[in-house]
């Protein structure tokens, strides 16, 4: 009763003044009446800072009242169900007060702040049930539970527990809430934690070939986690053997078993070291791969949006980081669990009391040095931002060096850079002592934490309830669950990290090709006959006028002829190449081979049908020899040279250091321009294709070379359908047919002499390049 007053005081005197000076009710004794109560109420709605302490004074008064109630002759006889049924009266107002009242914190209402309040009702019940299962005596707890140190004691319990929710409990229920719900629910679950779901999935898929190696790493790690108990267990047992001066046998024993237990612990690390490493390369390097080969099948649109280092650095570095987390990070998660499981295994057979203690005490050792390496750390910055500052005035100085000189204002600078020194050293004082008390808060926590063992665990020893044996365990174990602990929780959310990020990875491996399916057509004879049907296309797929690089293009390559494809720079010439290639599709109209659509053709056999050499075309850094074969493995040496020779290019690489085996290095550098292009001209024709396009092909070459590779190439390609794309209209004009393309559109066609009669577009191009040439011819005599 006097409690109830004393709370009923706190709140008139010191509350309901700070509130409204009027309503101001002195009284000392004399409990509040109804009216000022729902006055000082209403008052408070707007100040919810005010929240925790009526919460407080409301609690106490619940406590009290119901201490009463049991008190009271109808309840004595059934401490229990008065102590369970006021627990749940009390949770049940507090929980109301919490959830209508206008000015409550909404922490206090968040889910984190109602396990709290059922911590704060319930923990007294649950631990006195406890008691009387475990056959202990209750009366002491069920006729104290609320006196003022007990109910302390239930407010420093309830923020214990709450550091445990908010760290790591919540976290961990979280994810296995999740997971039971996402197993037997359909709900569909937040976003991200569905990414990380999936992601986890997948990499289960990963893992799963390799099942029974896991199974094994898992019993390697938990027994080899059970050795690593011996020296603490033995330690104790010789610390008994010495006290109570046993049998010397005793002593031996001690000594060999942990010996034995240690060795082979240490064994069996190796052993589960080496599977789960093995494993977790061989997964590492099959998910590499496959990223490389879902990277290799994008459509060519993919490539052109993607920079080589933006998709180099996904298949290595992405993939990297992911299985090194995953291998380290998760690794050391399950060493640290399993160990963290037998210690408290052992912690708990050795002692409940203490290993209770030590829990609750390992939340205060990392809340307090986090707080204050919080403080460090936000000093360091500060000193980082000031250094900068600094720097700046030097940089700004230095840099106009002249105006300051010319103001001649050396001083005037000087003491401008002294003083933002000034404020660095002045931060750098501080830092110095957040750094000293962040580091003396954290090794006192643990000495705290520490003595208040061994104080607690000396009483134990005093009061013959364990031994000293098990006091020296009990202390060596301590000492390691509190790293176990404190890896686990640095350690689990990195590799959630890690599988959080292998969903960049995913999304390559789970990206579909736009590019149409592949088709069945592989007749054994073809014609090599192309038209384009009213063919519009622009590479980012828009109909937009300025974005269309084709439009309605219509055009014919007939069968064995040389079709030359000719147009001012930009008009389309390689776009129109691109499209028989399959490299784009049209955005309409059609491109036909032989009569049937160029999409029903099996790619393989198009691209052994279709030779394209391109001016910017490429050679891999392996021989000459695996350059011309290049994805023809199978071809003869006698195939070869033949393909070497009308490409004109059998010459020259025989003259090479090591012939066709001369490396033609990075990107063909060890070789010239030209012979890079009569390389790649051998490698299209070691295929013996239908149909040769030629896309600037014989650029690099003096107009000498270029028109013998020309005459040895269309004297052998007899049955070929040639394309020729060449910016010379001298090359051009020997064509059988000529299209004129300008601006993306078929602008004249027909055979030279038609066109030159024509004087249109072609004409004029003939005509300029003819100007150019005799301007470069009368350039040169004059040189000479
Ligand atoms: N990969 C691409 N992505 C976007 N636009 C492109 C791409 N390739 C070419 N283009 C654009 O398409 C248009 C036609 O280019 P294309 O290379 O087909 O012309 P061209 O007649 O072969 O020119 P040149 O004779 O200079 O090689 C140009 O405006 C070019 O900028």
């Amino acid at each position: 009763m006097q409690t109830t007053c004393f709370c009923l005081h706190v709140f008139t005197n010191i509350v309901v003044p700070q509130l409204k000076p009027g309503l101001c009710v002195y009284m000392d004794t004399q409990p509040l009446t109804l009216p000022v109560s729902c006055i000082c109420l209403y008052s408070m709605q707007k100040m919810s800072y005010f929240f925790p302490l009526l919460f407080i004074c409301l609690d106490v008064c619940l406590v009290h009242s119901i201490r009463l109630a049991q008190f009271s002759p109808h309840l004595l006889s059934h401490p229990f169900i008065t102590l369970w049924g006021g627990g749940l009266v009390r949770a049940c107002l507090l929980m109301l007060v919490t959830k209508t009242y206008p000015g409550s914190l909404p922490w206090m209402s968040s889910f984190e702040g109602l396990q709290s309040l059922g911590v704060l009702c319930f923990h007294f019940p649950v631990y006195t049930t406890l008691l009387w299962a475990l056959g202990q005596s209750t009366m002491e707890e069920v006729l104290g539970w609320h006196s003022w140190e007990k109910v302390l004691q239930g407010y420093v319990v309830t923020v214990v527990a709450w550091i445990y929710w908010s760290r790591y409990v919540s976290s961990l229920l979280l994810s296995f809430s999740g997971y039971i719900s996402s197993r037997f629910t359909k709900m569909p679950s937040e976003k991200p934690k569905e990414g990380t779901d999936a992601n986890l999935k997948r990499l289960m898929e990963f893992m799963r070939p390799h099942l029974w190696r896991f199974v094994a790493v898992l019993i390697l790690v938990v027994l080899s986690s059970y050795g690593e108990m011996a020296v603490p267990q033995y330690t104790g047992r010789v610390a008994d053997w010495i006290i109570n001066e046993e049998a010397p046998d005793a002593f031996s024993e001690a000594i060999t078993a942990m010996t034995l237990m240690t060795v082979a612990s240490a064994v069996l690390e190796f052993v589960c070291d080496l599977i789960y490493n093995i494993t977790m390369s061989l997964i590492h390097t099959s998910v590499q791969g496959l990223v490389f080969q879902a990277v290799l099948k994008q459509e060519i649109a993919f490539f052109d949006g993607s920079t080589t280092g933006e998709l180099v650095s996904r298949i290595t570095t992405d993939t990297n980081s992911m299985s090194e987390a995953l291998s380290e990070k998760l690794s050391l998660v399950m060493w640290y669990t399993a160990r963290f499981a037998f210690l408290l295994y052992f912690m708990v057979s050795q002692s409940w009391k203490m290993t209770l203690l030590t829990c609750m005490g390992l939340p205060i050792i990392w809340v307090i040095p986090k707080l204050t390496g919080h403080f460090h750390q936000a000093i360091a910055v500060k000193v980082q931002e000031s250094l900068a500052k600094a720097n700046q005035v030097a940089t700004e100085t230095f840099s106009s060096i002249k105006t300051v000189r010319s103001f001649a204002n050396e001083d005037g600078e000087t003491e401008r850079y002294k003083k933002q020194l000034d404020d660095t050293y002045t931060l750098n004082e501080k830092e110095a002592a957040a750094y000293a008390a962040s580091t003396w808060a954290n090794s006192m926590t643990t000495l705290a934490l520490k003595v208040c063992i061994l104080y607690y665990g000396g009483t134990l020893v005093t009061r013959g309830t364990v031994s000293s044996g098990d006091l020296v365990s009990f202390v060596l174990y301590e000492l390691q669950f509190t790293s176990a602990v404190e890896a686990v929780m640095r350690y689990y959310p990195e590799v959630k990290k890690a599988i959080g990020a292998s969903e960049k990875i995913f999304e390559y491996l789970d990206r579909k090709p736009q590019v149409p399916p592949d088709g069945t057509l592989a007749p054994k004879n073809l014609r090599g006959h192309i038209q384009f049907k009213d063919v519009t296309f622009s590479y980012s797929g828009s109909t937009d006028e300025n974005s269309v690089v084709l439009k309605n293009v219509s055009l014919e390559v007939k069968p064995g002829q040389i079709t030359a494809l000719v147009g001012l720079n930009r008009s389309g010439k390689s776009t129109c190449v691109k499209l028989l290639e399959r490299f784009y599709q049209p955005c309409s109209g059609k491109i036909l081979l032989d009569g049937e659509p160029l999409t029903s053709y099996k790619d393989q056999y198009l691209h052994d049908k279709i030779a394209v050499v391109s001016q910017d075309c490429v050679l891999f850094a392996r021989s000459v020899r695996d350059n011309i074969k290049y994805g023809y493995e199978d071809a003869s040496d006698e195939e070869m040279y033949r393909a070497a020779r009308l490409a004109s290019a059998h010459g020259f690489i025989e003259q090479l250091s090591n012939g066709y085996n001369t490396d033609a290095g990075e990107k063909g550098g060890q070789v010239s321009g030209g012979q890079k292009q009569r390389i790649a001209i051998a490698r299209a024709f070691i295929r013996r294709p239908k149909i040769l396009i030629l896309d600037n092909a014989t650029s690099d070459l003096d107009t000498e070379n270029e028109y013998q590779v020309l005459q040895a190439l269309l004297n052998h390609t007899n049955n070929c359908s040639v394309l020729l794309i060449s910016t010379k209209m001298s090359i051009a004009e020997k064509a059988n047919h000529i299209i004129v393309l300008n601006n993306g559109m078929v602008e004249e066609e027909g055979s030279h002499d038609e066109l030159m009669k024509k004087g249109g577009l072609y004409a004029d191009l003939v005509e300029k390049q003819n100007r150019g040439f005799h301007r470069q011819e009368e350039e040169r005599n004059d040189t000479q």
